[in-house]
């Protein structure tokens, strides 16, 4: 069989104006799966998540004009069939595959809707089964499998596979069989042929069900994907296990899309969302929600509770501020580094004073703050200027050496991403600890008082919107790549973060 490198694949199938499944469902699962998609609509319905209020079935002939024009003018590598409506549509269709014989053929013999809503009328089924024996591979769900045999709905997937083979037999096509109605945790599917030698069972692909309503279009996406995989590559076991795969990510992704309130469409370009534009802020949020775990961790620490009750020891406090200041230092340098990358002059303006303000900071520290704290000066082994004697507790040597790395990546991006969470972490602990001091009875005899009234900096809280914006521009310019080691580089800081706040109890 012949492969196509894009190839041209036809559905003929009904419309499904909310999206989600018929050939909207089709057309996006043909491109998502590297085809060129085509359409032949057979009839409209009138539906949305929750049902089909009507169905609108246009004269065959209709039909008939949309296939030829097609055939005329394009060769058709794979087709996929769905919705039928009616007895004149099946024939019109026979017709057309007789005439022209597709190298791939998928029929989906859909009968009723996830709703519960018939889309082929009832007398049409023993046109539908005759249409059948023109298909290469066949995929019912299980009450249609059961349908088409005129058998009871299968109860386990062995009885599945059963049928499978019965329909398989009775009309020489491959069947998918499909475990999307099944009880369980278990959703499988098999390629079941009658015809193939030694098991019937050609490839069985077990898989976890996934916990979504959203199954609106499954067997639409599936029965599309799968004739262009096929298309490409000649192998229909290879293709089911492919589509699978990308099937399991489009249920896992479906809550994404907030489409509607019955059940859901899939989302079928999960795995090509790294390329979609980012809206702005979209980058930044992400990285911010990447970081729950750590935040929650932070709120928790002991360093948090004592410096917000007042019984931090005082030589932890001490030992929090000199590590301050050198750490300071060093993140001036780093900020220095973001404004001699930055794109813009705003930006080079911006990291350049935050530079500067590190320094201001510090020497504000050593001048107020640290001369008054003799544990301090008792901790310190002489000698650094700009640090008070004192030595880089383990904690600070490391998250410095981060941030060094990180300018020394040249990349902006990633720099930007790594120099955030002291701004951001810093200014929402801060501003959490300032308004729960805010609200104390005794705030004027706490001890750390003073300290808590820095956190209250509109300036700062300024500057921190500032790098979110800036970080999340770079995120947004950046290639997939980049930003994936913008995100490493802002969880590392965020974990940096924490062990800093807890580095007083671990290290004082
Ligand atoms: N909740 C689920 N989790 C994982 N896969 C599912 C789930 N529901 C359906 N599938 C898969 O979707 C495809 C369509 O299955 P099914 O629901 O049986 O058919 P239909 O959509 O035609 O009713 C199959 O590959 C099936 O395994
Ligand atoms: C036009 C049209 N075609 C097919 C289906 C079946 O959908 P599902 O894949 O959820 O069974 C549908 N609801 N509408």
């Amino acid at each position: 069989m012949s492969v196509a490198r894009v190839p041209r694949v036809l559905s003929i199938a009904g419309s499904d104006p909310s999206g989600g499944a018929g050939i909207q469902a089709d057309l996006k699962s043909i491109a998502a799966m590297g085809g060129y998609g085509m359409s032949a609509i057979t009839a409209l319905t009138a539906q949305n998540t929750r049902g089909v209020t009507a169905v609108h079935t246009p004269p065959a002939e209709f039909l008939v004009a949309q296939l030829e024009a097609i055939a005329d003018d394009i060769a058709v590598d794979a087709v996929k069939i769905g919705m039928l409506a009616d007895t004149a549509v099946i024939a019109a269709v026979r017709e057309w595959l007789d005439a022209n014989r597709p190298g791939v053929v998928v029929l989906d013999p859909v009968m009723v809707a996830t709703s519960g809503d018939r889309l082929l009328e009832a007398d049409a089924e023993d046109a539908l089964r005759d249409l059948l024996t023109r298909a290469h591979l066949i995929t019912p769900n299980l009450p249609e499998l059961a349908a088409l045999l005129a058998e009871p709905v299968a109860a386990t997937w062995g009885e599945a596979l059963q049928q499978g083979r019965r329909l398989s037999e009775r009309t020489g096509a491959a069947v998918l069989v499909k475990g999307g109605h099944l009880d369980g945790a278990e959703c499988p599917d098999a390629l079941v042929d009658a015809q193939a030698v030694g098991s019937p069972v050609v490839a069985e692909i077990p898989g976890e069900r996934v916990q979504t309503r959203n199954t609106h279009g499954t067997g639409c996406s599936l029965s599309s994907a799968i004739a262009t995989v096929q298309a490409r590559t000649g192998d229909w076991a290879n293709s089911l296990a492919v589509v699978k795969e990308w099937l399991r990510g489009a249920l896992e992704a479906s809550d994404e899309l907030e489409v509607g309130s019955g059940h859901g469409p899939i989302h079928h370009f999960h795995h090509a969302r790294a390329a979609v534009p980012l809206a702005p802020g979209e980058f930044t949020d992400s990285l911010w929600e990447s970081t729950a775990k750590v935040r929650a961790e932070i709120d928790a620490l002991p360093f948090i509770a004592q410096l917000d009750g007042g019984s931090l020891p005082e030589k932890h406090f001490a030992y929090y501020l000199s590590q301050d200041a050198m750490y300071l230092n060093g993140y001036s340098r780093v900020l220095a580094r973001a404004s001699a990358l930055a794109p813009s002059e705003a930006e080079q303006a911006f990291w350049a004073e935050g530079a500067r303000v590190c320094l201001e900071v510090e020497a504000e520290l050593h001048r107020t703050w640290l001369s008054r704290h003799a544990a301090h000066d008792a901790a310190s082994s002489g000698g650094g200027r700009g640090t008070g004697g004192a030595v880089p507790g383990p904690v600070t040597k490391a998250y410095v050496d981060h941030l060094l790395a990180a300018s020394a990546s040249g990349s902006y991006g990633v720099l930007a991403a790594a120099a955030l969470p002291c701004y951001w972490i810093y200014a929402e602990v801060g501003a959490a600890l300032h308004a729960r001091h805010a609200a104390r009875e005794d705030r004027e005899s706490h001890p750390y008082a003073q300290w808590i009234g820095t956190y209250a900096d509109e300036r700062f809280a300024e500057a921190t919107r500032r790098a979110i914006s800036f970080t999340d521009a770079a995120g947004r310019r950046a290639s997939a790549a980049e930003r994936e080691a913008m995100r490493t580089a802002f969880t590392s800081s965020a974990v940096y973060e924490r062990e800093f706040f807890d580095a007083p109890r671990r290290f004082a």
